[in-house]
């Protein structure tokens, strides 16, 4: 497993914090919080909690797309020096494909928002589709892909503007067992070679505990967080760690912290 990065003074550098956070919608809706958690850079975690629980409320703070009813949120600024890029990826649950335009357009369009030169666009939009194996998909249109490679475009997308944080709402959650398998583990190995901070939201147990160093547990709304389940297992994480006894007993652990945010959930 990779170490967190440290600082000069040997201290954990921390790349998203929460202090007392809280989201009361217009609505009167009281979704989250208060919620204090601290991920250090170049961390796996994900967020784990019932339907409904604020796990999506939480991504969009973080990311900036909607703010905070009280507390605070720090986002650390500044980008590494030597992958300068943008602080925030956001993957969300579809991939939101342009259905008129190539995985090309498609995935170079934050860039072209950003106003990024065109000659620069291109290389680096060719960089994230091979970093998600879809070179050879450049030109096809997003009709023309299956569900997971919809979700590799939609990554290289997130990817190709070098986020520090990525920012994953249940990415693969439509996707077949084995296309999720696939992509979770094409994740884990970009995860550890461009070593961003990765936030993931999940309703599953298994695949929270297959990804990520730790997994947060969060209550039934307002969501909380309930529990912190550290993964204590380093690389490789594959299927002799998916069908490993260690595998199964962080499930079990998960699946216990887990199940108090149900009680009452099923019956209302
Ligand atoms: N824009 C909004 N306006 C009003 N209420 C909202 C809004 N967005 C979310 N909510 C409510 O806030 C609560 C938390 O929603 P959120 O989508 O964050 O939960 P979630 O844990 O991500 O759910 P799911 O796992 O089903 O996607 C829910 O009760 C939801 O109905």
């Amino acid at each position: 497993m990779s170490s967190s990065p440290l600082s000069e003074s040997g201290a954990v550098r921390t790349a998203v914090r929460l202090r007392g956070v809280t989201k009361v919608y217009d609505t009167g809706v009281v979704a989250l919080g208060p919620i204090d958690l601290a991920i250090a850079e170049g961390e796996f975690v994900s967020l784990l909690g019932p339907s409904g629980c604020g796990k999506s409320t939480a991504l969009r703070l973080i990311a900036g797309l909607a703010s905070q009813s009280s507390g605070a949120l720090e986002v650390a600024a500044a980008a590494s020096e030597t992958r300068p890029g943008h602080r925030i990826g956001f993957v969300f649950q579809e991939p939101t494909l342009m259905p008129w335009t190539s995985v090309r357009d498609n995935v170079g369009l934050p860039l072209t928002l950003a106003h990024v030169p065109a000659a620069e666009v291109r290389p680096r939009v060719d960089a994230a589709l091979a970093q998600v194996g879809l070179s050879d998909f450049a030109d096809a249109f997003p009709r023309e892909l299956s569900g997971g490679m919809k979700m590799r475009a939609s990554l290289a997308r997130a990817l190709v503007t070098r986020p520090d944080v990525l920012l994953m709402d249940e990415p693969f959650a439509a996707l077949d067992e084995i296309t999720r398998f696939r992509l979770n583990n094409d994740l884990l190995a970009l995860w550890r070679s461009l070593k961003m901070t990765v936030v993931f939201v999940t309703h599953s147990v298994f695949e929270s505990v297959y990804l990520s160093q730790r997994v947060l547990v969060m209550t039934a709304r307002p969501g909380r967080l309930s529990a912190e389940i550290k993964i204590d297992i380093g690389a490789p994480r594959d299927d002799a760690f998916r069908s490993s006894p260690a595998y199964a007993g962080y499930c079990r652990s998960v699946s216990d912290a887990l199940a108090p945010a149900y009680t009452g959930v099923h019956a209302l």
